[in-house]
C-alpha cells in the first residue's frame, strides 16, 4: 500500500463508536423479536399445557366413573340378594375391563363379606367399618347421600398403597328401604393417574391436588406442595361422585435461552446484529469522505441527527416493548381470571343444582318412610314451603298426586312481589289453580288468582318422572301457571322424582324446580363485578341462562320459541356461539376479536347427573386492562418524547456551545490567512478540544508570521545577491578572457551607441582596426603559450594609447584589435595608430620570422560623420578596407580613406 494513501489515514473514534451503537441497536432488535418470539411460544405452550391437563382431568374423571358404573351394576346384584358366585363373575369382569381396580367389596349392612380378589385383599374381609373410623366417615357420606361418593386418598387396608374408594350404599326396595349393604371399588391412585396422564406431563409441569373426601379446595392436600395453590397457573375442579378434587399446576417461564432453538436463534440474531455493524462500518469510510468533505453538516444538525437516530429507535422500541408486555400480561390476567370465574361459575353451579337433588331425595326418602303424608295437604304444604325458605334459589318445590292434585310452594320469578306463594289445584275448588300469598309463618295469606283447571298428570315433570322412574331432570318448560301479575310467564328446569310409600304403593311425583331467569339471575351475580359474560348453553345451543338481561326465549302467543346461541340478540352471545361451533372442542379457551374489542373466551362440559349435557361459557373483555396498558404506553410515549425535548435542548445548547467559539476561530483564521497578523484570537472556549485547537492555532500563526519575515529578508537578500551575480555576469558576457578587454559584443554596443551618440551630436567617430603580421608565423614557431602573451602585450600597449575619454580597446577576434574613438578626426585618429605603433616599435617584442625581426601590427583607419543615413557597418567595413590595404602595402603601417 502506498504511504499515505486514504486506507492509510487512521479512522475516527465515531466510527467505532457508531458501528458500536449500530451493533446495539441491532441486537436489541434482534433481541426483541427473539422476545417476542418467545412469548408466543410461551402463550402457545400455556395453551397446550392447559388442554392437555384439562384433558387428563377429564379423562380422570371418566376412569372414576368407569368404575362407579361397576357400583351400579354391583349395587343391582346387590339389592336382588344375587349369589356370592355371580358377584365374584361380575367382579372379575369388571378388574379385567378396569385394569386400576384393586379390589371390590361389598357388605352386609357395615361388615365387609365379600371381596375380590381375596388373595391379597384377606385383611380386608369381616372388617366392620362402624368400627373403624377412617372408613367410617365415608361410609356414612355414602349413606346421607344415599348415592355413590368417592373417599379418599385412603391408605387402603390390603397394600398400604393409596388408594380411592367408590361407595355405593344399597338400600331395599328399590331403594326405598333399609340399608342393605355396601358395594365398594377400590382403585389404585397411582394407576388412575397414570391412566389419566396426570404423571406423565411435561417436564418442568408440577402439579398439587387437594380435597380428600371429595372437599374440594377446603380438603387436605394429597400430593404436590401447597405453595402450588397460591401461584398455580391453572387451577381445575375435578368432579367425583358425591364431591370434588382441585388440582393446581404450574410451569416455569421459558427464558431466552432455554431451548436449543431460543439459543441458536439468539446466537444467530447476534451474529446478525454483528454482520449489520461490520457492513456499517465499512459502508460508511467512503461515504463519510465524500458526504463530509463535499458537503459538511452544521454542527447542530449533526449532533440533533446523531440525538434523534439514538432516541428515537430507542423509545420506539421501548414503548412498543412496554405495550406488548402489557398486553401479555392483560392477555395472561383475563386468562387467568376468566379461568377463575369459569372454576367458580362451575362450582357455584354444582352448588346451586345440588339444591333441587337434594331437596327431592329428602321428600323421595320421606315418602318411602311414610313421613310424607299426602293425605294431609296442609301439613305437606307447610313442608314444601319450609323446603323453599331453606333453598332460596328454587321457585317450585311441589307434589303432583296420582290423581292429578297439584300442591306447591313458590317463589315467583317476575314481578314486583317476590313473596313467597302457595299453590294448589284439589277437589275443593274443581282442580282450579289458587295462588295464595304466604305469610313469614307461612300461613296462608291472601288469594293471588285463581287460575284455570290444573292437572298435575299432564305436566311434563310429572310425566318424565312416570317415564323414568326415578329422579332426573326433566326438560325445560314453560310455566302453565298463570296469575295476573304474569310473575310465572317464563321457562323453568328441575329435576322429579316419583314418591312411594313404605308399602312400595305410588304416591304422586315431587319435583324442585328453577326458574331460567332464576338461573340467569344467579350467573349474574356470579360475574358482578368482573364484566363478564357468562351463560349456559344446552347441547342443542339453546340458551338456558345468561348473566346478561338478554331474552332467552322469544313468546309468538301461547308458542314459545327458545332462542340459540345463534338466534340470540346478543352480538356477543352469537360470536362466541360462532367460535364454539368453529373450535368444534368440548372444552377450550382462546381469544375472540369482536367489534374491535378482544375477549377471553372460556368454555367447558358442564354435566347434570341424570339430566342433560350443558356448556358453560365465559366471555371477558380485555378492555377492563386495556385502559390501565393504554394508560402505560401514553406515560411511555409521553416520558419519551419529554426526554427527546430535554434531549433535543440540550443537543441545541452544547452545539451552540462549542459552535460558537469554533466560528469564531474560523473567522479568526481567515484574518490571519489573509496576512493580518494583528487580528485578536477569540475568547477561550470552555470546550477543552476547542480551546486547544485555538492555542494550536495562535501557536502557528506566530510561527507562520515569523517564517514569513524571515522568509522576505532572505528573498531581499537573494534578489540583491542575484542582481550583482546578473551584473557581474553581463560584465564578463563583455569582457575578453584573455586580454581583459571588451569583447566583441560588447564592442558591437559600445559602437552603436557611439554611433548613435555621434549622430545626435554631430561629431566625427573614428574606428581603428588593428591586426598583428605574421601572427601565425608567431604561433607555429614559438608556441601558441607565446602567442597568448604577445597578444595581452599588445592589448596593454592598446590600452596605454587610447586613454582619451571616449576611447575604447576593443579584441575585435583572434588576432584583431578595434578601438573606437569618440570626436576624433582623421588626423588624430591615423596618430592614434602612428602612437601605437610606436610603442610597439619601442617594445620591440621579437618575431624571428618576421622581415622586422620584431612583432608589428598594421592599422586601417575609418572616420565618418555618423548620419541616420549611414550605418556603423559601414564604418566598420571602411577600417577594414584600410587594415586590407595596410597589409598589401606592407605591414606595420597606418592606412585610411582617402
Ligand atoms: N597564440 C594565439 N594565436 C592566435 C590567437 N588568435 C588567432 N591566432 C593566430 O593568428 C594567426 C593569424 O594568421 P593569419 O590570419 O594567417 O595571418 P598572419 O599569419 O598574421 O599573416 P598576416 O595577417 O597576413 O600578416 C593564426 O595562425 C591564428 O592561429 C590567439 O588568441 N592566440
Amino acid at each position: 500500500m502506498r504511504p499515505g494513501s486514504p486506507s492509510d489515514t487512521p479512522i475516527p473514534w465515531q466510527r467505532y463508536l457508531q458501528a458500536l451503537l449500530v451493533f446495539l441497536l441491532a441486537s436489541l432488535a434482534s433481541l426483541s423479536l427473539l422476545y417476542l418470539h418467545q412469548q408466543q411460544r410461551q402463550a402457545e405452550t400455556d395453551q397446550a399445557l392447559r388442554q392437555q391437563l384439562r384433558q387428563a382431568v377429564q379423562r380422570f374423571e371418566e376412569e372414576v366413573q368407569q368404575a362407579q358404573s361397576g357400583n351400579a351394576e354391583l349395587r343391582r346384584l346387590l339389592a336382588r340378594g344375587a349369589e356370592q358366585a355371580e358377584l365374584e363373575q361380575l367382579a372379575a369382569q369388571l378388574l379385567t375391563r378396569h385394569p386400576p381396580i384393586v379390589s371390590i367389596s361389598t357388605t352386609r349392612k357395615l361388615r365387609v363379606n365379600f371381596i375380590y380378589p381375596l388373595q391379597g385383599n384377606e385383611a380386608l374381609l369381616g372388617l366392620d367399618y362402624s368400627v373403624n373410623p377412617e372408613q367410617m366417615s365415608g361410609v356414612e357420606r355414602a349413606i346421607a347421600q344415599r348415592d355413590t361418593v368417592l373417599v379418599g386418598p385412603i391408605r387402603l387396608v390390603q397394600s398400604l398403597n393409596l388408594g380411592i374408594v367408590n361407595r355405593t350404599p344399597v338400600f331395599a326396595d328399590e331403594g326405598n328401604g333399609e340399608l342393605l349393604g355396601l358395594v365398594s371399588i377400590a382403585l389404585s391412585l397411582q394407576d388412575t393417574l397414570q391412566r389419566a396422564g396426570l404423571l406423565d406431563l411435561p417436564a418442568g409441569v408440577r402439579l398439587a391436588l387437594r380435597g380428600v373426601d371429595g372437599q374440594g379446595e377446603h380438603g387436605q392436600i394429597f400430593h404436590g406442595e401447597a405453595s402450588l395453590f397460591r401461584q398455580a397457573r391453572l387451577l381445575l375442579n375435578i368432579h367425583l361422585p358425591g364431591g370434588q378434587w382441585q388440582l393446581a399446576a404450574d410451569w416455569p417461564q421459558q427464558g431466552l435461552t432455554a431451548s436449543r432453538e431460543s439459543r441458536l436463534l439468539l446466537a444467530c440474531g447476534q451474529l446478525l446484529a454483528l454482520v449489520v455493524a461490520l457492513l456499517w462500518f465499512h459502508r460508511r469510510r467512503p461515504r463519510s469522505r465524500t458526504v463530509f468533505s463535499s458537503r459538511p453538516l452544521p454542527l447542530r444538525q449533526l449532533l440533533l441527527g446523531a440525538l434523534l437516530l439514538t432516541l428515537l429507535p430507542i423509545i420506539a422500541i421501548g414503548g412498543w416493548l412496554a405495550y406488548e408486555h402489557a398486553q401479555r400480561a392483560a392477555e395472561q390476567i383475563s386468562r387467568q381470571l376468566a379461568d377463575s370465574i369459569s372454576e367458580r361459575t362451575q362450582d357455584q353451579l354444582q352448588r346451586f343444582f345440588e339444591a333441587p337433588r337434594s331437596v327431592l331425595a329428602l321428600n323421595v326418602e320421606q315418602a318411602s318412610v311414610d313421613l310424607l303424608d299426602t293425605q294431609q295437604p296442609d301439613a305437606l304444604l307447610q313442608r314444601l314451603l319450609l323446603q323453599l325458605r331453606q333453598h332460596p334459589l328454587l321457585t317450585f318445590v311441589s307434589v303432583g298426586l296420582a290423581d292429578g292434585q297439584y300442591y306447591a310452594g313458590s317463589r315467583p320469578p317476575m314481578g314486583p312481589d317476590r313473596g313467597l306463594r302457595m299453590l294448589h289445584a284439589r277437589p275443593a275448588e274443581q282442580m282450579q289453580m289458587q295462588i295464595h300469598r304466604v305469610d313469614a309463618a307461612n300461613r296462608k295469606g291472601s288469594l293471588v288468582s285463581t287460575g284455570a283447571h290444573f292437572d298435575a298428570r299432564q305436566r311434563p315433570w310429572f310425566k318424565a318422572a312416570r317415564h323414568n322412574g326415578s329422579m332426573a331432570w326433566y326438560e325445560v318448560y314453560a310455566y302453565a301457571i298463570h296469575d295476573q301479575e304474569q310473575a310465572y310467564a317464563t321457562l323453568g328446569i328441575g329435576m322429579s322424582a316419583p314418591l312411594h310409600d313404605s308399602q312400595g304403593r305410588f304416591l304422586g311425583v315431587a319435583t324442585a324446580d328453577i326458574a331460567l331467569p332464576q338461573l340467569s339471575g344467579f350467573l349474574a351475580e356470579l360475574s358482578e363485578g368482573t364484566q363478564a359474560l357468562v351463560f349456559l348453553l344446552e347441547n342443542d345451543d339453546q340458551l338456558l341462562a345468561t348473566s346478561s338481561t338478554d331474552a332467552l326465549y322469544r313468546r309468538q302467543g301461547e308458542q314459545v320459541e327458545r332462542l340459540t346461541s345463534q338466534t340470540s340478540d346478543n352480538p356477543l352471545i352469537r360470536a362466541a356461539g360462532q367460535a364454539l361451533r368453529d373450535s368444534g372442542d368440548s372444552e377450550g379457551s382462546l381469544h375472540l376479536q369482536i367489534d374491535g374489542q378482544t375477549y377471553h373466551l372460556d368454555w367447558r362440559p358442564y354435566v347434570l347427573a341424570k339430566g342433560p349435557r350443558l356448556t358453560q361459557v365465559v366471555l371477558l373483555p380485555d378492555s377492563q386492562f386495556a385502559s390501565a396498558m393504554q394508560a402505560l404506553l401514553h406515560n411511555t410515549l409521553y416520558l419519551g418524547l419529554a426526554v427527546l425535548a430535554l434531549g433535543l435542548l440540550i443537543a441545541l445548547f452544547v452545539s451552540d456551545w462549542v459552535a460558537r467559539p469554533l466560528v469564531a476561530l474560523n473567522h479568526w483564521a481567515a484574518q490571519l490567512a489573509a496576512g493580518q497578523w494583528q487580528a485578536s484570537p477569540p475568547q477561550r472556549s470552555p470546550v477543552r478540544e476547542v480551546s486547544d485547537l485555538a492555542r494550536s492555532l495562535d501557536q502557528m500563526a506566530r510561527q507562520l508570521q515569523q517564517n514569513t519575515e524571515q522568509l522576505e529578508q532572505r528573498v531581499a537578500q537573494r534578489t540583491a545577491e542575484l542582481q550583482q551575480a546578473n551584473l557581474q555576469l553581463a560584465e564578463l558576457s563583455r569582457t575578453d578572457a584573455l586580454t581583459g578587454l571588451g569583447n566583441r559584443r560588447h564592442f558591437d554596443e559600445i559602437l552603436a551607441d557611439e554611433w548613435a551618440r555621434a549622430a545626435r551630436s554631430g561629431q566625427q567617430l573614428a574606428l581603428l582596426m588593428l591586426d598583428v603580421d605574421h601572427f601565425k608565423l608567431y604561433n607555429d614557431h614559438l608556441g601558441h603559450q607565446a602567442g597568448d602573451q604577445c597578444l595581452k602585450t599588445i592589448a596593454s600597449v592598446l590600452q596605454s594609447c587610447a586613454r582619451r575619454a571616449g576611447d575604447h580597446v576593443a579584441r575585435y577576434g583572434g588576432e584583431e584589435f578595434a578601438v573606437i574613438a569618440a570626436d576624433c578626426d582623421l588626423a588624430r585618429a591615423r596618430q592614434l595608430g602612428e602612437t601605437i605603433l610606436s610603442v610597439l616599435a619601442t617594445l620591440g617584442l621579437p618575431h624571428p620570422h618576421s622581415p622586422l625581426g620584431r612583432v608589428s601590427l598594421s592599422i586601417g583607419v575609418a572616420v565618418r560623420a555618423a548620419s541616420n543615413q549611414g550605418s556603423a557597418g559601414e564604418l566598420i567595413e571602411q577600417a577594414d578596407a584600410a587594415l586590407y590595404r595596410a597589409k598589401q602595402n606592407g605591414r606595420n603601417r597606418v592606412e585610411s580613406d582617402a
